[in-house]
């Protein structure tokens, strides 16, 4: 079997027309929506988030502004620079990058956010509402694992709730922004969902489920982690890995999943690549999310938790 490779940056491109149609109008309406992101520390991954971040911010005419902060900063400091983007009126929504530095705790700073202005949706109120399946946002990167899988099925002539139904799915990675967001999107659609993560492998138990997935959403932080010989024949893999290699020749650093292409790729019947699978389209849905939270704060319809069970657009 060759497995078909699901284009990332083709979906990216169709998403990005239309938010650059909506953003046009609220222009007509004077309404600039802002992104403000919080890097603190060096981590290759999060700058070259936070360089895409600022170039598609920029191309699509919104604000921007990104705050630097050294890897020692102080949880009071932190605090203090979310507390100044959060009263900030240009600033829609805010992006705090991981990894944070030990010393800074990550739900100290989203607890501060008034939740409109959290576009990862990783506020409590925020978790709390897509755990009941009316969500204000959707974390980007699930967002856009399963955006990635509703767009493929639907292209490949099958109503995706029915595939969803009758599906064992995977997920491997539970971190707060990705792998336990992506289970509740999975239950919110009626899969059967399993979460794994490093314990399942301690235990030697990932293998096991891994080789029984129908879907498989796969977001690790560990490259190469899952090969052709721990996937079923006609898996559909979605790879979210974004694991920073330096090439031994050259020392040039790129990204690379944790699925092992070419062997899940044999076995598979569709995969997303890393770079150019749930990557590009990780940035325009976190400026989705930008221009709903804009929408929100200027009081116009449509931005208000949803009133029925979410389902994800496009
Ligand atoms: N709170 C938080 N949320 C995040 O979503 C988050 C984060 N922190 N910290 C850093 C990681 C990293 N990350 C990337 C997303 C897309 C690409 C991306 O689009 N990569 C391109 C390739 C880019 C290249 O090769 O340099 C692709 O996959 O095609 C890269 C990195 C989001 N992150």
């Amino acid at each position: 079997m060759v497995a078909k490779i699901i284009d990332g940056e083709h979906y990216a491109a169709d998403l990005r027309d239309q938010l650059a149609v909506e953003i046009a109008e609220l222009a007509r309406q004077g309404i600039r929506p802002g992104l403000a992101t919080v890097m603190a520390g060096e981590g290759y991954a999060a700058r070259a988030y936070e360089r895409r971040l600022r170039g598609l911010a920029g191309k699509l005419g919104c604000h921007y502004v990104c705050e630097a902060l050294p890897e020692n900063v102080t949880e009071a400091d932190a605090l203090a620079a979310v507390g100044k983007l959060d009263a900030d009126p240009r600033v829609s929504g805010v992006l705090v990058l991981r990894p944070l530095p030990r010393q800074v705790s990550e739900v100290a700073l989203y607890r501060l956010l008034d939740p409109v202005k959290d576009i990862e949706a990783v506020h409590p109120v925020n978790a709390g509402l897509l755990t009941l399946d009316r969500p204000r946002y959707i974390p980007s990167t699930p967002a856009s694992a399963f955006h990635m899988l509703d767009r493929y099925l639907r292209e490949s002539g099958r109503d995706p709730q029915e595939v969803y139904a009758r599906s064992n799915m995977v997920l491997v990675g539970r971190s707060n922004n990705v792998g336990k967001p992506a289970v509740i999107l999975g239950l919110n659609r009626n899969a059967t969902v399993l979460s794994c993560d490093v314990h399942s492998f301690k235990a030697g138990l990932l293998y096991s489920h891994t080789a029984q997935a129908d879907i498989l959403i796969i977001a690790a932080g560990m490259p190469g982690l899952v090969t052709g010989e721990h996937v079923k024949p006609g898996v559909i893999a979605i790879d979210v890995g974004i694991n920073p290699v330096e090439e031994p020749r050259t020392g040039k650093v790129r990204l690379v999943g944790d699925l092992d292409f070419a062997t899940v790729a044999a076995k598979a019947e569709a995969i997303s690549p890393v770079p150019g699978g749930v990557g590009p389209i990780t940035d325009v849905w976190l400026l989705r999310n930008t221009v709903a939270a804009a929408r929100a704060a200027a009081g116009l319809p449509g931005t208000e938790p949803e009133q029925r069970p979410h389902r994800l657009a496009g």
